[in-house]
């Protein structure tokens, strides 16, 4: 039997380094960044107003009050987009729109509400402006690469590309940026017992549910799944139903037949073939494999369903995550106070579904159990916003004691 930790280096061994590729930043939401991105031009390009006002010289205000206002005639009028801005001279004003490029020799913007224009230019005469309020210099002025300086790194490799990150890539001039991608997963659930919905069941058969599952949490983390949904525990139909699907492939993950049965489809059909079965001091999720057939990645998940999420959350989620260039892998993990006594088998560490109440105040956060900890018990885990993790030590955990609770 080997620990938790040590199948979590084997998977995460298997599945880097990942590959990259150069991507329309639309195409790049929630990927990684994989090498530093330089600032095209600055930002601000050029330094331009941050209000609709006038564009004035501060000398030429000092004076202004509510009482007293300055008189300026106004020279010039300056649109955002305007690329053609004539200086200002002494002792004029230009109108401008924020966003739009100071004219050479402004050195400040008096806001339109300060002036006799008034809001959206509707007051005044057109020609002249009075001003009833000082501009010191830099007023209202976005200055050139305040933001970011031409040359500079605007994103550091390694980046998690969200909606910020991506609109200053787009700020900075880029249309495309070199990311991780996602590994492209085959997903093949095993059993001759499985039955696609709506097809009516007999007596034995059930409805086939893990490669939905696994397709959701896959796809959750930006992976393109394929699903292979109910091979039959054959190893001839097994080995040609998945090297059929294996081009392009960066990673087979399989359900079922791979505990101690007659009829382990997937153990039988891999074990000589370059795939690893152990069993791991957990539950649910003790038997587990991986390695590589015919050169790509695969693991194998023990068929139960609910050993199948949890093995995705405990093996899986991180792994791929760091395949993807993540460097934070793991979920949020609080410390709860318990509702109820749990057992927790000796030896094994213990993932039980639960339901996490965040902390109100000074008080801890609480957590209760989910249905028990048979790993059929798909309906409780549909119930749970978390898992409750018990070490290897623990057998008796009282009501009152604080656990360790993975946050789903
Ligand atoms: N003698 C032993 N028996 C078992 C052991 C053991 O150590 N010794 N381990 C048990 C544990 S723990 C698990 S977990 C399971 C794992 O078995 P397999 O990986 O071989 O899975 P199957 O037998 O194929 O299926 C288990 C269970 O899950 C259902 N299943 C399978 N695939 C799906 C699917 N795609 N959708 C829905 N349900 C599925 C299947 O019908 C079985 O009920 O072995 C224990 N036995
Ligand atoms: O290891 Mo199994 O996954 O407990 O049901």
């Amino acid at each position: 039997m080997i620990s938790v930790e040590e199948h979590r280096a084997t998977v995460a061994e298997l599945l880097t380094p990942g590959r990259t590729a150069t991507l329309p930043l639309a195409g790049c939401a929630g990927l990684v960044l994989a090498h530093d991105v330089r600032a095209g031009v600055s930002l601000p390009p050029f330094d331009n107003s941050a209000m609709d006002g006038f564009a004035v010289r501060s000398v030429d205000v000092v004076e202004a009050t509510e009482d007293k206002p300055v008189e300026l005639p106004v020279t010039g009028d300056i649109p955002a987009g305007r690329t053609d801005v004539e200086p200002l001279l002494p002792g004029t004003a230009h109108r401008i729109m924020t966003g739009a490029p100071l004219p050479p020799g402004a050195d400040s913007v008096v806001m339109v509400e300060r002036t006799d224009a008034g809001p959206g230019f509707a007051g005044g005469d057109a020609g002249r402006v009075r001003v009833f309020a000082t501009a010191p210099p830099g007023t209202h002025v976005r200055r050139t690469g305040e933001d970011v300086s031409a040359g500079t790194v605007a994103l550091p490799a390694g980046s998690v590309l969200g909606p910020p990150q991506l609109g200053l890539a787009a700020a900075v001039g880029l249309d495309r940026l070199t990311v991780y991608t996602p590994p492209r997963v085959l997903v093949v659930s095993t059993g001759s017992e499985l039955v696609t919905a709506p097809d009516p069941l007999r007596h034995g058969q059930i409805y086939e549910s893990n490669s939905i599952m696994l397709l959701a949490a896959l796809r959750a983390l930006g992976c393109e799944v394929r699903t292979l949904r109910s091979v039959a525990d054959d190893v001839g139909t097994f080995r040609e139903a998945v090297t059929a699907e294996l081009a392009g492939v960066d990673l087979v993950v399989t359900s079922g037949g791979v505990s101690a049965g007659a009829y382990e489809v997937v153990k039988d059909a891999l074990a000589d073939a370059g795939v690893r079965f152990t069993k791991v001091a957990m539950q649910p999720g003790g038997p587990q494999g991986c390695g590589r057939w015919e050169g790509v990645p695969v693991v194998t998940l023990p068929g139960n369903p609910v050993s199948v999420l949890v093995s995705f959350e405990v093996f899986l989620r991180p792994a791929i995550l760091a395949a993807m260039g993540h460097t934070a892998t793991s979920r949020q993990r609080v410390r709860a106070r318990l509702t109820e006594d749990l057992r927790s088998p000796v030896g094994k560490r213990q993932f039980r579904r639960g339901w996490y109440s965040p902390a109100v105040g000074a008080v801890t956060g609480e957590v209760g159990p989910r249905g028990g900890p048979g790993s059929h018990l798909l309906a409780a885990f549909a119930q749970a916003n978390c898992l409750i993790e018990l070490p290897e030590e623990a057998c008796e955990v009282v009501a009152g004691s604080e656990v360790d609770v993975i946050l789903l």
